[in-house]
C-alpha cells in the first residue's frame, strides 16, 4: 500500500525535494494534495506530474486563475481554511509541512487533531507553539517526525535509546556564509552575500537565518520540544563542513553522531519511510574524500541572535513566539534592504524587552502574540 501524502509548500526548496523523493519512490508514496502561497505556474507543472486530488493556493486571486487552467475534477482551495482542509483531508496519512514561517502552526495543529502523521520541516511551528503542538500530539497519539537535518540526525541517534539516558544534545551549525567575517564588515553585509550558504541550497528566509545564526537559535527551541530536554542540555557547536548533522551524548559519555552528505532528500525520505529505511536516490557520502571535520565554539558576540534565542527559551511561555515573529518581519526587511544586518538582533532584543511573557494554553493566545509583535515593530522601525 502506498502512503498518501499532502505537501504544504510544494514549490519551495523542501517541497520540491520532497516531490523528488516521491518520484524516486513512487511504489511507496502517492501525493494526494499540494499547497503553495502563489506560485501557480510551478504548481500547475506539479499537478500535471503528480495528479493530486486537492490543491491550495493561499492567495485567492491566484487560486481563481489556477482554477480556470486545470481539470475541474481537481479541487482548488485558498486561504487558511484551504490549508486546514487539505491538512485534514481524509485520504491523507502524512502531512509534510514545508511552508515557511508561523503560518504553518494552525494547519499542523489541525492535522494533529485529525490523527495525521506530521513530517515537520517548518521549525517555526514548534518555536511559536511547541508546548501546545507536543501536548496535542501526545493526546492524539500522533508522530511528529523531524525533517530539519539536525533534528532528523538526533532522532536517528536516539532510535533504540531511552531519552532518560541523554546527557547532552549537540546541534551542529555550519556557521553560515559570514563565519569568517569580522564584526566591522558584518555591519554592512548585503542580503545577497547572506544568501550564499556554504553547504546548503535553501529558501531565502532560512538562508538569512543561517547567516545570523538565528536558524540555530530556532533549532535549539525546536530540539527542546521534539526531544523534551532541558535548555542546559542543548549545546551548539560550529562544524563548517555540515557532514555531522548532529550528535547525542549519553550519560555514560558515549557520543552517537549521524553523518551524511548535505542533501535534504535523505532526512525527508527518512521521515516519510519511518520506521523503515529504504533504498533511495540520495547523494552518498564518500568518507575517503573528507580531509577533515572541524569543530569550534560559536561566536555569540558576532552573532547575538543565538544567545537571544537561548534567552527566549529560558524565559519560556510566549517569548519564543515573540522572537520568531520579530525575526520573520526583520528578515523580510533585510531582504528588501530596509534595515541592516545588526538591526535584526537589535529589534528582536527590543521586542523581547517590550513583551511580558506568559504561559499560553490556546492557539488563539499564540496567534495574538504573533500579531502583536508584528504590529509593534511597525511603530518601532
Ligand atoms: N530549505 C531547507 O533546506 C530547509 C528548510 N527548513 C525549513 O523548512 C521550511 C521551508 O523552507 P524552504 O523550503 O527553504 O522555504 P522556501 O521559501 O523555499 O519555500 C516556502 C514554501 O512555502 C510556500 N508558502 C509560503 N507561505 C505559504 C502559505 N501561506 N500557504 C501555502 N504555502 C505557503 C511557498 O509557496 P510559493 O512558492 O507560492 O511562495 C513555498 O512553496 C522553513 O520553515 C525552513 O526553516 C528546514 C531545514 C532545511
Ligand atoms: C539543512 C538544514 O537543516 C538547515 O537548517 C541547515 O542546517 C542550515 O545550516 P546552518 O547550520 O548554517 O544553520
Ligand atoms: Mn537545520
Amino acid at each position: 500500500m502506498k502512503k498518501k501524502i499532502v505537501i504544504l509548500g510544494s514549490t519551495g526548496s523542501i517541497g520540491k525535494q520532497a516531490l523528488d523523493v516521491v518520484s524516486n519512490l513512487s511504489d511507496s508514496f502517492e501525493v494526494v494534495g499540494l499547497a503553495v502561497m502563489r506560485n501557480i505556474a510551478e504548481l500547475q507543472e506539479q499537478i500535471n506530474i503528480y495528479k493530486p486530488k486537492v490543491v491550495v493556493v493561499y492567495d485567492k486571486v491566484k487560486a481563481d486563475i489556477l482554477k480556470s487552467r486545470i481539470p475541474s475534477n481537481i479541487r482548488v482551495l485558498s486561504g487558511m481554511e484551504g490549508l486546514i482542509e487539505i491538512a485534514t483531508m481524509e485520504e491523507c496519512e502524512i502531512v509534510v509541512n514545508s511552508v515557511v514561517g508561523s503560518i504553518g502552526l494552525l494547519p499542523t495543529l489541525s492535522a494533529i487533531r485529525c490523527g495525521k502523521t506530521i513530517a515537520l520541516a517548518n521549525k517555526e511551528t514548534l518555536v511559536v507553539g511547541g508546548s501546545l503542538i507536543m501536548e496535542e500530539a501526545r493526546k492524539n497519539n500522533v508522530k511528529i517526525l523531524p525533517v530539519d537535518s539536525e533534528h532528523s540526525a538526533i532522532f536517528q541517534c536516539l532510535q533504540g535509546e531511552s531519552s532518560k539516558n541523554i546527557s547532552k544534545i549537540i546541534l551542529t551549525a555550519s556557521g553560515g556564509p559570514f563565519r569568517e567575517w569580522d564584526k566591522e564588515s558584518l555591519i554592512n553585509a548585503k542580503f545577497h552575500e547572506a544568501l550564499k550558504h556554504p553547504n546548503w541550497d535553501m529558501g531565502r528566509k532560512i538562508s538569512i537565518d543561517s547567516s545570523t545564526l538565528m536558524n540555530k537559535g530556532l533549532e535549539v527551541i525546536e530540539a527542546k520540544w521534539l526531544f523534551d530536554v532541558d535548555l542546559d542540555k542543548i549545546e551548539v557547536i560550529i562544524h563548517p563542513q555540515s557532514i555531522i548533522h548532529s550528535m547525542v551524548e549519553f550519560v555514560d559519555g558515549s557520543i552517537i553522531a549521524q553523518l551524511g552528505a548535505p542533501d535534504m532528500r535523505l532526512p525527508i525520505q527518512y521521515s516519510l519511510a519511518y520506521p523503515e529505511r529504504i533504498t533511495g536516490d540520495n547523494t552518498k557520502l564518500n568518507l575517503k574524500e573528507l580531509s577533515r571535520l572541524d569543530f569550534m565554539q560559536p561566536d555569540t558576540e558576532k552573532f547575538p541572535c543565538l544567545q537571544l534565542a537561548y534567552e527566549a527559551l529560558r524565559i519560556g511561555g510566549t517569548m519564543p513566539c515573540v522572537i520568531n515573529g520579530a525575526n520573520e518581519v526583520l528578515v523580510e526587511k533585510y531582504l528588501a534592504e530596509e534595515i541592516k544586518f545588526y538591526d535584526i538582533p537589535k529589534y528582536i532584543e527590543k521586542a523581547m524587552k517590550a513583551h511580558k511573557s506568559f504561559q499560553y494554553n490556546t492557539i488563539e493566545e499564540v496567534l495574538e502574540v504573533d500579531k502583536w509583535v508584528r504590529e509593534w515593530l511597525k511603530t518601532e522601525i
